[in-house]
């Protein structure tokens, strides 16, 4: 502090962060694809990493949306926003990894309606090994990856298997917007505010095998904290209804929008990033896809979502107990996930001999 002019410490005491020279360095973010040109902006605003974050973005996509991409860029500088530094809008792999702090990974191929999400395995499989080895060459150390594009747990898990020298721990998929769902929908049951619900669990994959759990999820009230099962009082709609509901909501919004979802993922990636990065409320946990370390019985190396809570940069998976319906959905689920892993490497591994 001594070594600070008069005229800074006076800022620093006021809490007056914006003077150009105590500004922080600016993050810089990579986004593959547009997702509905829905996620650029908010970063750009300060809604993933704060309003005293500054942001330099990279953007990629691929040679066809060139012309597009630029669009985006003048877009963004037109927007005039405050927070954002610079924009890199290339084609280039390598060009776009180039220092970059925090990967977002959401180019790739959308389902169409009537279709699964494993449907576009083939085609975005062969893009996350590409741009893994460019991430490990050309990323700052200790890059946080967030893999958004479908289907997004095996997209992660093959980021990691070819780029090893990123840590494993730096790698995860998005299940939070089932999460964000699962909140959304009990709130709307329940007649509250969606900020009064928290602790639902998403397991598993960002699919329609995943488990939306509510068994551990609670209701702030003028009474104190409730349990949404008891406000609820109805086990059929928990254990039947809400399960089936949440896991069909990505085709719900396909069908009714002929797109995927862009808005709400878009927001569900900021809420991601941000919480990884900032850390999780007190006594709250989201749900992420991370790599198992054999918690919950899930084998190790796989990307599964988990509850997790988030401290200084580093997510750990939180310990809640287990009702009689995860353990036996766990049961059924735990063969048929080592199955895939050894099918999905067994595949990666023909498809690049
Ligand atoms: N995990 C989640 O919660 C969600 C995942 N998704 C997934 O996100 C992905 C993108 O969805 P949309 O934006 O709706 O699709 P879209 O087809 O509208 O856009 C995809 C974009 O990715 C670009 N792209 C394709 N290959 C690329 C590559 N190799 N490098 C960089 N960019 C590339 C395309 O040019 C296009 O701009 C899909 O796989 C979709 O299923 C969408 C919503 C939620
Ligand atoms: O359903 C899809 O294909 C898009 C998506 O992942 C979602 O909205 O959850």
């Amino acid at each position: 502090m001594s070594s600070l002019s008069l005229f800074q410490r006076i800022v620093i005491r006021c809490g007056l962060t914006s003077c150009r020279s105590m500004e922080k360095q600016p993050v810089r973010i990579m986004v593959t694809g547009q997702i509905g040109y829905a996620l650029v902006p908010m970063i750009a605003r300060g809604v993933m990493l704060g309003s005293d974050q500054p942001v330099f973005l990279h953007l990629l996509d691929i040679p066809p949306a060139a012309e597009v991409l630029n669009g985006v860029k003048m877009e963004l500088i037109d927007a005039a926003f405050p927070l954002l530094k610079g924009v890199v809008a290339t084609t280039n792999v390598e060009e776009a990894c180039v220092g970059v702090n925090i990967a977002i990974m959401v180019g790739g191929f959308p389902r169409k309606e009537g279709t699964e999400r494993k449907d576009v395995l083939s085609k975005n499989v062969s893009i996350y090994r590409t741009q893994a080895s460019a991430l490990e060459q050309y990323a700052a150390a200790n890059c946080k990856v967030l893999v958004v594009a479908n289907p997004a747990n095996t997209n992660a898990l093959i980021l990691k298997e070819f780029s090893p020298a990123i840590p494993a721990k730096n790698i995860t998929c998005l299940t939070r917007l089932d999460h964000n769902r699962a909140l959304g929908w009990i709130a709307q049951r329940l007649n509250i505010h969606v900020s009064d619900v928290k602790n639902v669990i998403i397991w598993g994959n960002h699919s329609s095998t995943q488990y939306p759990d509510a068994n551990h999820a609670t209701v702030i009230t003028q009474a104190g904290e409730k349990s949404v099962k008891e406000l609820i009082a109805d086990d059929k709609w928990l254990h039947d209804e809400f399960i089936s509901f949440v896991q069909q909501l990505g085709a719900a919004i396909i069908k009714s929008r002929k797109l995927s979802s862009a808005l709400s993922a878009a927001s569900a990636a900021c809420d991601h990033i941000h919480d990884w990065v900032l850390g999780t409320p007190k006594g709250t946990w989201t749900s992420m896809g991370v790599y198992s370390d054999g918690s919950y019985g899930v084998p190790p190396g796989l990307i599964y979502s988990f509850p997790v809570t988030c401290n200084k940069g580093e997510w750990s998976i939180a310990c809640a107990s287990m009702s009689f319906h995860e353990l036996e959905w766990m049961r059924q689920r735990r063969s048929s996930l080592k199955r895939r892993l050894w099918l999905i490497l067994a595949l990666t591994d023909l498809y690049w001999c």
